[in-house]
């Protein structure tokens, strides 16, 4: 067990396209006592005082995907300010991603006015400048659109299944952009880059890898 003198525990950010299995990822470490798991609050985006906001922006994405990003984005800044009793923070997604990858792309494909994606815009780079939000480090699971085009049928969570693969292409390319070209924005932490076309039975060795990173590290911030 480690204790954590410094204030900020360490932090990570778990990235990844839609299906990627950022979930299944973070499930892996719930047996370690030394880390909090952030996992995105989806259920609260399905009910947000009865409102299926996920399900609107899915339908009607041109009336709903400014409610729905402000939304999503609320709830990551939870995330980001949740002070966590472990010395090790796991979070799954980030503002970044939000601005980066799922805002970027629905002001892109124009799904988003101007003018809206200015007001995220300027919400992203205010919160950013004045509440702490940083990472140590960033697990990007890699996949393949292809790949996860199948697993998100294969989940079959319902207000996903109208996803093209198009949007997962474009989703795909943001994140290789934003995490390894590191041409789109700021990338706010080193990058441990997992490879998650693996399938269940392989991934375990990928885990393992991260796990070791991840607890290499953390080890030496907390002990610093
Ligand atoms: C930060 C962030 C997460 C996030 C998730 N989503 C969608 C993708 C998935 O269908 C679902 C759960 O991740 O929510 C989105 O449209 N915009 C988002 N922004």
């Amino acid at each position: 067990k480690m204790n954590n003198t410094s204030k900020r525990p360490f932090t990570v950010f778990v990235e990844g396209n839609i299906g990627s299995g950022k979930t299944t990822f973070l499930e892996h470490f719930c047996q370690f006592e030394d880390i909090t798991l952030l996992t995105e609050p989806v259920e609260a985006w399905r009910n947000l005082k009865g409102w299926n906001l996920l399900d609107l922006m899915y339908k009607d994405p041109a009336k709903w995907a400014m409610t729905f990003q402000s939304y999503v984005s609320l709830t990551m800044l939870d995330m980001h300010c949740k002070v966590t009793p472990t010395p090790i923070k796991l979070m799954e997604r980030s503002l970044y991603s939000a601005r980066y990858c799922f805002v970027e792309q629905i002001m892109r494909n124009g799904t988003l006015h101007p003018a809206q994606f200015a007001v995220l815009d300027e919400w992203f780079r205010f919160i950013h400048n004045h509440i702490p939000i940083e990472a140590d480090l960033i697990v990007y699971l890699k996949a393949s659109p292809a790949i996860v085009h199948e697993r998100i049928k294969q989940r079959a969570r319902s207000e996903e299944q109208c996803v093209p693969l198009s949007y997962l292409e474009s989703l795909h390319k943001l994140h290789e952009d934003w995490l390894i070209h590191k041409t789109l924005g700021e990338c706010p932490a080193p990058v441990l880059v997992l490879d998650a076309d693996l399938d269940l039975s392989e991934i375990t060795e990928e885990y393992k890898r991260s796990e070791h990173q991840i607890l290499r590290q953390a080890v030496d911030v907390v002990m610093r």
